[in-house]
């Protein structure tokens, strides 16, 4: 069997700082509660006596410094592999835009269909084809063991739609696409479409 824990980043914005839409073409670092967001989740899966045998990040600096908060918690660390199909996507106009400013722009409708559906809002830059074909190709790689991806909001809900049998729980329990920051979702594999969704956008336990 092989276990997924897709991962979000922690928090880019301090306490008081207007939350923005940021995308690949935005690479800030984790603030100090992203930080201890990423210590968290490492803590959480040493508790757990999750190790992973494969570790992959984003390129962007928030996936990579909250995966190497993790890694560092191992008891049995791997090497982190950056990978670009856990990217970011482009927002387009409203790339590092603030929040109330895209709602403004696109509407709440908008917003929904992209957290429920992946239907990228007028303007954004998102391929969608080649985001489930680069998650199936990950996907059709069966090596048992735990692995790792950290990633960002946009590229994160494309692992859900890449297999029918994931598409159909998704959908079956009305779960939504997004990761919080800081939060992961579990998947177990059995086969080449064979999967159950342990989990979807949960944090480690305070
Ligand atoms: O939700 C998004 O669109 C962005 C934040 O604006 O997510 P992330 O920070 O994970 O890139």
């Amino acid at each position: 069997m092989r276990r997924l824990f897709i991962a979000r980043h922690g928090n880019t914005f301090g306490p008081g700082e207007a939350a923005r839409r940021v995308g690949v073409r935005t690479d800030i670092p984790l603030v100090e509660s992203g930080h201890q967001q990423g210590r968290k989740l490492g803590a959480w899966f040493a508790s757990e006596a999750i190790a992973f045998d494969r570790a992959l990040s984003g390129p962007l600096i928030r996936t990579r410094q909250t995966a190497e908060h993790i890694l560092s918690a191992s008891a049995r660390p791997c090497r982190l592999e950056i990978a670009d199909f856990l990217a970011e996507i482009d927002h387009g106009p409203d790339e590092n835009g603030i929040e109330d400013d895209v709602v403004a722009r696109i509407g709440h409708d908008a917003i929904a269909a992209w957290d429920e559906r992946a239907e990228a809002p007028d303007g954004w830059i998102v391929d969608h084809d080649s985001r489930i074909a680069a998650w199936r190709a990950f996907l059709a790689d069966l090596t048992p063991g735990n692995v790792l991806l950290v990633t960002s909001n946009g590229a994160a809900r494309f692992a859900l739609l890449a297999a029918q049998s994931l598409a159909e729980q998704a959908r079956a329990t009305g779960r939504n696409l997004k990761l919080r920051t800081g939060a992961y979702g579990e998947i177990a594999q059995y086969g080449p479409d064979d999967f159950s969704i342990i989990g979807w956008d949960q944090r480690p336990p305070k």
